[in-house]
Formats: structure tokens, C-alpha cells, sequence
């Protein structure tokens, strides 16, 4: 009988190691599409998204390019959460809408992986066969945050409890890769985990 493709969410914190999974997934072959992606293109100049956005939160969210300033968005967001909300309601369906399009393409030919950062707070593992959580220790993950954003402690710690905490996504998952030790034990976990998967 033939084999159903399947959906496999990649999830985790942020700066755990998602889109370093989804580089190393994507080098052998499989699509995978990425939510972060899709939410820079749904607030594009000239899109309804950005639209809406400049009505909730005013002219402060644009550059003088007419582009959306992301750390202003980002300031007032991660330390807001009903703001945090508001943005989320305008730009999560458009989001969602383009993402499963391409996901059902996709699926007719192949496995499709999804790395959505906020999979399990918008209640997404439904729609998903398997969840990978990429893991990482809080300490290390502070520590990365800060170091490839530029980003003081404080910030870092204000981004990552604006998710819910990455030990109720590592009991959530079906899979967890721990990415707090080097690059090449995780490309080695994930090996093992295409390999089981063909
Ligand atoms: C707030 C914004 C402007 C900050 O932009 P910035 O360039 O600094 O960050 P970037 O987009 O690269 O996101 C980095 C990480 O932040 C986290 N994050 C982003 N948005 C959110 C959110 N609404 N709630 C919690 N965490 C979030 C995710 O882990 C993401 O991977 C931007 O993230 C945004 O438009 N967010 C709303 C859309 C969204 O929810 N995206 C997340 C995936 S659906
Ligand atoms: N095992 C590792 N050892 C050292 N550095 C790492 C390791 N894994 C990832 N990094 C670094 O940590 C940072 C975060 O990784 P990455 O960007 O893959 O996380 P992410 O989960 O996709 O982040 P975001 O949620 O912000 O999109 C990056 O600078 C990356 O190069």
C-alpha cells in the first residue's frame, strides 16, 4: 500500500535551533516551509497586513521606506500582551492561509516539515503527524539569544517568556532534538530521525 506523506511540525524556543534544524533538513532535500518567513511577506508594503497594523499601532510601526520597523513592532510586542495579540490576530490567519496552500502542494509528492515557533500556542499539533521540538538549556538559550541579536539579558528573557516555556513543549513533543550541546550531535539526531523516517 502506498505510504501517506506526512506533516512534521518543527517547533521549539526562540533561538533554540529551528531554523538550524530547517537549513540542515532542507540540505537533504525535504521543503520546509518557515512561518517566519511567510510573516515578513504578509506585512510587505502595500499588503493588507501591514495595513492593519499601521491602524492598530499607528505610523510609528513603519521606516521612512514605508517597510514595517520591526523593533519598534518588536518592542512594543514583546512586552505587551495584548498587543502582542493584537498583531498576532491581524497577521497569524494570512499566515496560515499562504502556509497551507504550499503545505498541500507540497504533499502530494513528499514528507513536508513546518517550523513554526508559535505551533504549540496557536493549538497547530492537530493539524500535524509528528512535532519536533528542538530543545535547548535556558541558560544557553539566553546566551545565543543575546549573542545573534546584539540584545541585553533583560530582552532576551522578554522574548522567551513571551512563548510558552520550552519544558511544556518538550513534553508536548513526539520527537525533541537537544540542541544544547554542538552542532554535530544534533545533525546527528537528525540523521537518525530521516533515516527511521524513509
Ligand atoms: C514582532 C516582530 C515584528 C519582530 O521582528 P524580528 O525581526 O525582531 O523577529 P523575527 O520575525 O525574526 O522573529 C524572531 C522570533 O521571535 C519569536 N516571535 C515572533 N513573533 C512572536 C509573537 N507574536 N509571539 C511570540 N514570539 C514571537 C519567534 O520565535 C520568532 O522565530 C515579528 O516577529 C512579527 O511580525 N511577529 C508577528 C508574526 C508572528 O507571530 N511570527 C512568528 C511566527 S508565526
Ligand atoms: N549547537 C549550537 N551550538 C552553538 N550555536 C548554535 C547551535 N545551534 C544554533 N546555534 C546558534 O544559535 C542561534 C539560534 O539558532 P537558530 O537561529 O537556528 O534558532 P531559531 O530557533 O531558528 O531562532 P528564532 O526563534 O529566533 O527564529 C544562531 O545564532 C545559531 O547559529
Amino acid at each position: 500500500m502506498k505510504k501517506k506523506h506526512k506533516v512534521i511540525g518543527i517547533t521549539g524556543g526562540i533561538a533554540s535551533g529551528k531554523s538550524t534544524v530547517s537549513d540542515y533538513i532542507k540540505s537533504k532535500g525535504y521543503p520546509v516551509l518557515d512561518a517566519d518567513i511567510y510573516a515578513r511577506k504578509v506585512v510587505e508594503p502595500g499588503s493588507q497586513g501591514l495595513k492593519e497594523i499601521v491602524e492598530a499601532f499607528g505610523e510609528a510601526a513603519l521606516n521612512e521606506d514605508g517597510t514595517m520597523n520591526r523593533q519598534q513592532v518588536g518592542s512594543i510586542i514583546f512586552n505587551d500582551p495584548k498587543k502582542r495579540a493584537i498583531l498576532n490576530g491581524i497577521t497569524h490567519p494570512i499566515i496560515r492561509q499562504k502556509m497551507n496552500e504550499d503545505r498541500d502542494f507540497y504533499l502530494q509528492t513528499t514528507h513536508v516539515f513546518q517550523d513554526i515557533p508559535l505551533l504549540f500556542e496557536n493549538g497547530l499539533e492537530r493539524q500535524m503527524d509528528e512535532v519536533i521540538v528542538v530543545y535547548v538549556d535556558r541558560a544557553v538559550q539566553i546566551k545565543r539569544l543575546m549573542t545573534r541579536n546584539n540584545m541585553s539579558e533583560a530582552d532576551a528573557i522578554s522574548r522567551i517568556e513571551s512563548q510558552m516555556s520550552l519544558d511544556e513543549k518538550k513534553d508536548r513533543a513526539s520527537v525533541v532534538f537537544d540542541n544544547t550541546g554542538t552542532i554535530e550531535t544534533l545533525y546527528k539526531q537528525i540523521d537518525d530521525y530521516l533515516q527511521e523516517l524513509s
